[in-house]
């Protein structure tokens, strides 16, 4: 349905080919619910493009990647961003805002090896490529016996990395790699028992200034509520605990039985201590329930956990 409006909508987008694929599906979506309006890339590089030398944990500094694509929305060289929901901070900035989640892609990590099927035919002393102290401490608690190796840079590079030899078997969110066709590419699945995901992988948002309602009503459309409301929960028990996708938390939603079933989990980055916790409850409670299931998981030792991690030298 189209509006009667001559209006360009510019997006804001990281260079790496991951963030334009998403902000060419933002654009043909657009299109597509309104073949009237142009819509236009704006490509942008962002500090944690730059910086790849040094794990993210360590780089500092939340939304290491929005906040080049925030600016240009508040000096009004662009109008919208598309973000990852992983990589999106808790708080927006003055006058910005996320009306729109679109419907999530496959949510769980994947592995992705060129010797191995899975992450338990590896045998002891494998090298498991991941920076994300997520991955890390998940997989090294059900396997102690393999060695977690630093590995950065975008989906690309990471599998020529893998490629290379440097790796045994690397972990990466299956959403990427389906994006980008690369879904041969994965060996199997982990299931959310194996490698529970990170708040809002798979899914992506659309950020926005939060005067403009014409833009608001021309977005609409792209919004997936039931994604919303998965996300919603996971960012809210994200937010209690100040975690994002750079420390140990993993945090997973799912509808079950006309509610919503989320799942936590905080642990050590050498997988030796995890806690976790889950809870269900209806839809319209899905904030709350994040905010109460982070609560639970700091009673029960998470604020211990995380300090040490913050505290401690990242390699
Ligand atoms: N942290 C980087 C990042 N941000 C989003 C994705 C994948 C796509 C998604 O989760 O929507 C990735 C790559 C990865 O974790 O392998």
């Amino acid at each position: 349905m189209s509006q009667a409006t001559s209006r360009t909508i510019r997006i804001a987008t990281r260079k790496s080919l991951l963030a334009l694929w998403q902000a060419e599906y933002v654009k043909q979506q657009l299109q597509h619910h309104h073949p009237d309006i142009a819509v236009e890339l704006v490509p942008l590089k962002s500090k944690g493009d730059k910086i790849l030398d040094v794990p993210l944990a360590k780089v500092g500094g939340k939304g290491l990647f929005v906040k080049e694509l925030e600016q240009a929305m508040l000096d009004g060289s662009a109008d919208i961003a598309v973000h990852s929901m992983k990589d999106v901070p808790m708080e927006f900035p003055e006058g910005l805002g996320l009306p729109v989640i679109c419907e999530r892609e496959d949510p769980r990590d994947a592995f992705v090896s060129n010797r191995y099927t899975t992450i338990d035919d590896m045998p002891a002393g494998s090298v498991v490529g991941t920076s994300s102290l997520r991955r890390q401490c998940q997989v090294l608690a059900s396997r102690p016996d393999l060695h977690v190796k630093f590995l950065r840079g975008n989906v690309q590079t990471r599998l020529q990395k893998l490629d290379n030899g440097d790796y045994d078997g690397i972990i990466l969110a299956s959403a990427g790699l389906i994006r980008l066709e690369l879904e041969a590419r994965i060996a199997s699945h982990l299931t959310p028992e194996q490698s529970l995901p990170a708040g809002g992988q798979g899914a992506v948002g659309i950020e926005c200034r939060t005067d403009d309602t014409e833009l608001q009503a021309l977005l609409a459309p792209l919004h997936h509520p039931a994604t919303a409301e998965r996300v919603q929960a996971e960012r809210a028990m994200n937010r209690r605990l100040e975690g994002g996708c750079q420390v140990p938390i993993a945090c997973y939603a799912e509808h079950v039985d006309e509610g919503l079933w989320l799942r936590g989990l905080v642990g050590s980055v050498d997988g030796t201590s995890i806690l976790f916790d889950e809870i269900r409850g209806p839809v319209a409670e899905a904030e709350a329930m994040g905010v109460q299931l982070a609560e639970r998981l700091l009673a029960a030792g998470a604020d211990r956990i995380l300090a040490e991690v913050y505290g401690r030298e990242v390699q």
